[in-house]
């Protein structure tokens, strides 16, 4: 039937004004000549460099298959020439992104954004139900239609769980799961919605993904977001809906994937109780409006004049940063090394002068530690470790991570004693417990994530954006076969972690109690050595030109800011250790009293203190200082990070 409605070819359609433009394709407001309606026609470039096949035929099917009232389904499609058409209904309306652009650059009021978003929704359940996940949830790829419907667009980059097969099987499998890359992306343009921005915007592709991996979930801040927290009468009932606001987004951004609500499960929340009807969002956004075409001309040469004051457009910061922000949480893989190579082309405008200088964070977010820096101090660290290492050659285990370096032999006098970081790790994940799915929501009775203050500042740093630091795409590749899902290991690294507090610790240097028996193994101070860890850090996350890398991108070598994190926190112990036997070295010959942990303890230092009139031994001790340093300075930074990311509302 549609296929008659709808003929194929070229001939048949009369193109108009461009209406779209995506990263594949260019869509345009056209006339089907046959039958005298308005349509959009998508065209794909096949020989557009980007262009990759595989996602222009899934999306052209899919878009055939699909059927549901909130999804954006095609008429047909056909090639012409280079390019693939797809005709599909006209959207009056735009996108939401347009539409924020244009008329509500502060964000859409609640009403509004919980109508767009449960039907936003209802797509999603339907596509997930039936095996898709969308994969590019976001305010551009909703689209408004000349009657108030909202219809989710843009199959570029999703994914069949059912391509491979057995749908039966594949569908037991999946059920359920699926859904989270895509929750988390609706939590965003949740957020997105709110602010009338993605969140993160104002940062480099780079930053965003780091902040991804270090940060706690962005959320609404009731502070800022004023409009969402009025305290009067009538606004008692807006505060109270922000709430539920807030615990919906909150309940979407959780870094635990498996902690995240399906799309079914989501659409009882209490927030969707006052979405409205497509004859509101007719009412309060679409009537008097200009057209698509003029507004989409008006947004052009705002962008236009702001490249020409050279200012990165709005809409391409935005995109770009909120674009790497999903990816770098959802299910892409990224290469470290690569990653790290981009981040050297940052140019940084706080230059780092002093090798250990990590900047000042107070000033978070605008202070925070570049991924630049970062990456420099820990090449720093990595770098003065894997020379102790190198001279030391001391064989570890990092198993409790769950990444092993070497054999983990336990040397005859060694000693090994269970050692006990009560560390936090990066307790930034909340994980809010979605329970106020189809019930009252009552204001304070869950736990909300606050998040970190966004910031609607549009200064932004060019180089990452425009062209110096090539797009992300090429840092973080999706590849099926070996993908290692950054939440996971997220979640992973940091469980892990807090297992690993009762894990051994094997060392050569020994440090041990006067009149405890060694041999029965009852001294109760942590064993603790040069950092194995490090050496670990050094191999295959931080790397550095002059040492061997092993680029082989397994889990085992993909340590994220979590591990390193863990890693800081083991090496506390470390340095305690280590500051002791310095200590001792400088005032005795073998046995001293000396504190650690306030407790006053005996030490008996049985060759190091002959050895270290070594040459070799001279400049480890070096090493383990300038170590103990970085890592005083990493651990105060981290301190100060976390400071400023509890006060970042009131800042
Ligand atoms: N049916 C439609 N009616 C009206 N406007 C549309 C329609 N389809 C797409 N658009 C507009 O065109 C823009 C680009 O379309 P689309 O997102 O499908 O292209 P893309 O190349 O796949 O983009 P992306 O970069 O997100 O992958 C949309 O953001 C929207 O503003």
């Amino acid at each position: 039937m549609d296929k008659k409605k709808y003929p194929i070819g070229a001939d048949h359609y009369e193109l108009y004004e461009e209406i779209g433009q995506g990263g594949n394709a260019t869509v345009f407001r056209a006339k089907c000549i046959d039958n005298n309606e308005t349509v959009a026609i998508k065209v794909l470039d096949f020989e557009q460099g980007n262009c990759d096949l595989n996602n222009v035929s899934r999306e052209a099917q899919i878009m055939i298959l699909v059927d549901h009232p909130n999804v954006l389904k095609s008429h047909c499609s056909f090639v012409n020439d280079h390019s693939l058409w797809v005709v599909m209904p006209f959207m009056a309306g735009g996108s939401c992104l347009h539409m924020l652009k244009a008329f509500h650059p502060e964000g859409f009021e609640e009403v509004i954004i919980a109508t767009i978003l449960r039907e936003t929704l209802k797509a999603l359940d339907y596509l997930h139900h039936h095996g898709h996940i969308h994969r590019d949830i976001k305010a551009g790829n909703i689209l408004i239609g000349d009657n108030g419907a909202i219809k989710l667009g843009d199959f570029g980059v999703s994914a069949c769980l059912f391509d491979s097969g057995d749908r039966q099987r594949a569908r037991n499998t999946f059920v359920g799961t699926p859904c989270w890359a895509d929750i988390w992306s609706f939590g965003i343009t949740a957020l997105e919605l709110a602010h009338g921005h993605a969140p993160f915007s104002k940062y480099p592709p780079m930053k965003v993904l780091l902040m991804t991996l270090q940060n706690a979930p962005p959320g609404l801040d009731l502070e800022r977001d004023k409009k969402f927290s009025k305290i009067s009468l009538e606004a008692h009932l807006l505060l109270f809906l922000s709430k539920s606001f807030k615990q919906m987004i909150a309940s979407c951004l959780v870094k635990d994937p498996s902690k995240r609500p399906t799309a079914k499960k989501l659409l009882k929340h209490y927030f969707f109780r006052q979405a409205r009807s497509n004859d509101y969002i007719v009412r309060k956004l679409l009537e008097g409006l200009p057209t698509i075409g003029d507004r989409l001309e008006a947004i052009k040469r705002k962008e236009e004049d702001m490249l020409a004051q050279k200012k990165v457009p709005d809409g391409q910061k935005e995109e770009i940063s909120q674009n790497e922000y999903k990816r770098g949480i959802s299910c892409w893989n990224f290469d470290l090394e690569d990653m790290k190579a981009q981040a050297s082309l940052i140019q940084d405008e706080d230059v780092v002068t002093d090798k250990y200088q990590l900047g000042s964070m107070n000033s978070f977010p605008g202070g925070i530690l570049s991924e630049k820096k970062l990456l420099h101090q820990l090449s720093s660290l990595s770098e003065a470790s894997e020379s102790a290492e190198n001279e030391g050659a001391a064989s570890s285990s990092y198993s409790a991570m769950g990444f092993s370096v070497g054999n983990c032999e336990r040397s005859e006098d060694e000693l090994s004693i269970s050692s006990s970081t009560n560390g936090h790790i990066v307790s930034q994940t909340s994980s809010p417990r979605a329970d106020s799915f189809g019930e009252f929501d009552l204001p304070g009775k869950r736990h909300m994530v606050d998040g970190i203050p966004h910031h609607r500042h549009h200064h932004h740093h060019r180089a990452a954006s425009s062209g110096c630091i090539p797009s992300l795409d090429r840092v973080l590749s999706y590849n099926g076969s070996r993908s290692l899902h950054i939440d996971d290991f997220v979640t992973d690294a940091m469980s892990k972690a807090s297992i690993a507090s009762g894990v051994q610790q094997r060392g050569r240097f020994k440090v041990t109690s006067e009149g405890v028996d060694l041999d029965k193994g009852a001294v109760p101070l942590p064993v603790m050595h040069k950092s194995h860890s490090m050496q670990v850090i050094s191999h295959s996350f931080i790397g550095h030109p002059s040492l061997p890398v092993d680029t082989t991108p397994t889990p085992q070598n993909h340590l994220p800011l979590p591990a390193l994190q863990f890693i800081l926190q083991t090496n506390t112990l470390q340095r305690d250790c280590i500051l002791s036997l310095m200590k001792a070295n400088s005032t005795i010959d073998s046995t001293a009293n000396i504190s650690i942990d306030g407790a006053s303890t005996s030490i008996h230092i049985p060759a190091i203190d002959k050895s270290l009139h070594d040459p070799n031994c001279i400049r480890e001790k070096e090493l383990l200082n300038e170590i103990t340093y970085l890592q005083w300075r990493l651990a105060s930074a981290q301190e100060e990070l976390h400071k400023c990311r509890t006060e970042g509302p009131q800042v």
